[in-house]
Parts: structure tokens; sequence; C-alpha cells
């Protein structure tokens, strides 16, 4: 097999190694995919200002984060069901971070349990939460997590309700998956995934009792599970609620514009995620890259801004910080390692961003992470655009 030599590369062996339902969801966004692919294309309308003759023989690529010392400055996005892309696969990838020095982030709707995950690793990093319209429900999910030891709450604010992620409708994805006659010959391609999956002690949503007893003939819909429990009515008031239940800090996942950020800082939030939840809701967002800088601004130096969606290259990564963010969240980027080696795999993603942002510094003439600015920088209208080959647009 030819060597993996970037994330594309990484995309195409998931791809071929699980079945095209559980790709489709890994993959997929909301309605026409318009925001999908508008994350990716942002970062071709910024071009970089490199400096020549500066000292890059050594490099620094580590930052903080609410005080935590990274050696990468990659965060692992949170993403349900990533156990079913590789038996106990929320702990493979929290044990990748680890060792790569990069932070992981485990979700509401992991397959492993928060006490499973919390004990795989020396230190658990961030659980972020979806509001259940049973508080009760909600108010456990945050004592589980503080009891476990995770560092920060990160609360997920773009899902009301699910996004239509038309691709999960047409190939009938549910939890567990189901064998039907339409995925019969998907499953039958990919027998050592159904193997793989035998070994795993469950196929749904860990954290709940009422989904552990889902069985393949009551198999749900994820928008029909998750539109009966998640709470659509909450608002700015419900977050009092929150920072009584959990003293550390908050972050918020899911801003996408100024208001919401000045407001998220006044509700004394540590840290915002700029993200469109990578295209997967409301379709029609802009770019989160192209937000950025008028969050940053908003924001002021209050509050730690961290840059999610469409990142797939150390170059990105770099990019993003120059513009403002603290550090990036990958998602898919780290799923298409788990689906295809396991920890390895996440493994080799991290790896393959960390060669690429040292790459980057050095070329760029900036050794240090910290000290990028937006004059590294050429904005849209100041540089020729850089356009990906067709269909290397790492989606789609
Ligand atoms: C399969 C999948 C499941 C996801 N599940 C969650 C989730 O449970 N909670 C959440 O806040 N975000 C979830 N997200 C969104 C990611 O945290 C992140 O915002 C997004 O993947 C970033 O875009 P990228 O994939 O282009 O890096 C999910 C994303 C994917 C691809
Ligand atoms: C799997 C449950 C919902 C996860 C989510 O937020 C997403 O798919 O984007």
């Amino acid at each position: 097999m030819p060597k993996t030599a970037n994330i594309e590369d990484l995309r195409q062996r998931a791809r071929r190694r699980i079945p095209r339902f559980l790709f489709d969801f890994v993959e997929g966004g909301a309605d026409d995919e318009f925001t999908v692919r508008a994350n990716r294309e942002a970062f071709g309308r910024h071009a970089f200002r490199a400096r020549s003759l500066v000292d890059v023989s050594t490099r620094d690529l580590s930052t903080t984060l609410l005080g935590q010392r990274l050696e990468l400055p990659l965060i692992l996005g949170p993403v349900g069901l990533a156990g079913l892309l590789a038996p106990g696969g929320e702990r493979l990838a929290a044990r990748a971070a680890v060792k790569k020095g990069a932070l992981f982030t485990l979700s509401t709707m992991s397959v492993c349990t928060i006490e499973e995950v919390a004990a795989a690793v020396p230190a658990p990093g961030w659980f972020q939460l979806y509001i259940w319209k049973d508080r009760g429900i909600t108010r456990s999910l945050v004592e589980r997590a503080k009891a476990a030891g995770y560092t920060a709450l990160c609360v997920t604010v773009d899902v009301p309700d699910m996004g239509n992620r038309e691709r999960d409708v047409r190939n009938g994805f549910t939890v567990p998956p189901r064998l039907t006659v339409a995925n019969a010959f998907d499953l039958l391609l990919h027998l050592g995934w159904v193997l793989r999956m035998t070994r795993s002690p469950r196929a749904t949503f860990g954290n709940f009792e009422d989904s552990k007893a889902l069985t393949r003939r009551d198999a749900v819909s994820v928008a029909a599970y998750t539109s009966r429990q998640f709470d659509a009515s909450i608002t700015w008031a419900d977050l009092q609620w929150l920072r009584e239940l959990w003293p550390g800090p908050l972050v918020l996942k899911g801003i996408s514009c100024a208001e919401d950020a000045r407001r998220a800082v006044e509700h004394g939030v540590q840290a915002l995620v700029v993200s469109n939840h990578g295209g997967r809701q409301l379709d029609g967002l802009p770019a989160a890259l192209d937000v950025l800088p008028e969050i940053v601004d908003a924001v002021g130096g209050r509050a730690e801004v961290i840059l999610d969606g469409g990142v797939r290259r150390g170059s990105d990564v770099v990019k993003a910080i120059a513009l403002g963010a603290r550090a990036c969240m990958i998602g898919r980027p780290y799923l298409y390692g788990l689906a295809a080696d396991g920890q390895a795999g996440v493994e080799l993603a991290l790896e393959l961003f960390r060669k690429e942002i040292d790459r980057t510094l050095t070329l760029l003439g900036c050794p240090r992470l910290d000290q990028l600015d937006a004059s590294y920088l050429r904005g849209p209208g100041e540089a020729p655009r850089l356009s990906l080959p067709a269909g290397r647009t790492s989606t789609g």
C-alpha cells in the first residue's frame, strides 16, 4: 500500500475500510453541504507573507489553552459515535491525543462512557455537553464529568435540533446500525468492520441507560433520538444554571457572530469555539475561518478563541492562528485516522499535522507559533485565490 502522505490519503483509506453509511455519516453535512465546502475553501483565500533570513533552526509549536500547555495547538473535537469507527474508538482517540500532546474532547453522544474514557488516560480532557430536556439527565452528565476529572465543560450551542443530513436519511442510518436489504452488500464488502465491531461492547450512546438498551429491532435514526432528547428552549439564562453545576472553565462551541461572542464573554465564558459544526447544522453559514476575525475582534482578548471546521493541513492551522485563534479543533481528520487504523491512525493524523505545522513555520520564517500574527498573511483581495485541484477539497 502506498504511504499515507496527508489527511486526504487517510480519508481515502477510511473510505475503503468502513461501510458507506458510516463514512457518509462522518463526511456529510446539512442540506446542500455549501457550508462544508466553504469551510475548506476559505483557507485558499489567504496566502502567506513569508520572511527570509530568520533563524528557524529550532521551532516551537506549543501553546497554552485555559492554562494547560499543549505540545500541539490541536483539539480533537467532540464527535458522536466515534466508537462505531473502531471498537473503543473514543478511548483510542483520547490516548492518541495524550501521546501526541493534543487535547481530547469527549462528546455527550459517545459510545464509550464518560468514566471509561477517563480511566483510559492519565488525565481526561474536556467534556462536551448537549443540554437534555430532562434537566436531571443534564445535571447527572455534568456531575459525572466533574467526578471523572474532565478539565473544562464545552457546551455546544448550535444544535437546538439536528441539521438535515440527507446522506443519513438516504442511507437509513440508525443507532445501533441495522442490517437491511439496502445495506447488506455494503456490509458484505466490509466484513472486516463487521468482525471488528462484534468485539465492541456496544454500538449505541454509552452514556444513557435507555440507549444502552436499544436493540437492533428498535434502532432509531440519530435525528429522531436527538430530537426527542435535546432541549430547543435553552437560552443565555440557562448558562447561569450550568455555572452553578460546573465550577471549572466553561467553553461555548458553535459561535458564529460577534454579538454572540460578546455575550459569551459577558457571561464569563473562558473560551469559545468559532464553529458551524463542520457544516452539519445550518447550511448557508459562512466558513468558520471567515468569521474568525470578527469574533477575535469582538472578544478583544477577554476569552480564548478556537477555530473549528475545515482544517486539513498544518498550513490551515498556521493561518487560523495568524488570524487570532489560540488553537484549532479538528473533527473529521482524526476520524479518518480512527477508521483507517484505530489509535495508530489518530496518532498518524496528529503526526501529519505536526510535521506540516513545523514545516510551514520554518518556510514562513516564523519559528514560534506564539509569534504568528496577521502580518504573516495576505488577506482576500491582496493575493490571488489559491485553489485546490478538482475533487481535492477533502470532502464530497
Ligand atoms: C461524525 C461527527 C460527529 C459529530 N458529533 C458532534 C458532537 O457530538 N458534539 C459536537 O459538539 N460536535 C460534533 N461534531 C462536530 C465536530 O465537533 C466539529 O465541530 C466538526 O467536525 C469540525 O469540522 P471538521 O470535521 O471539518 O474538522 C461532529 C462531527 C462529526 C464529523
Ligand atoms: C451522533 C449524535 C449527534 C452528533 C452530532 O452533533 C453530529 O453528528 O454532528
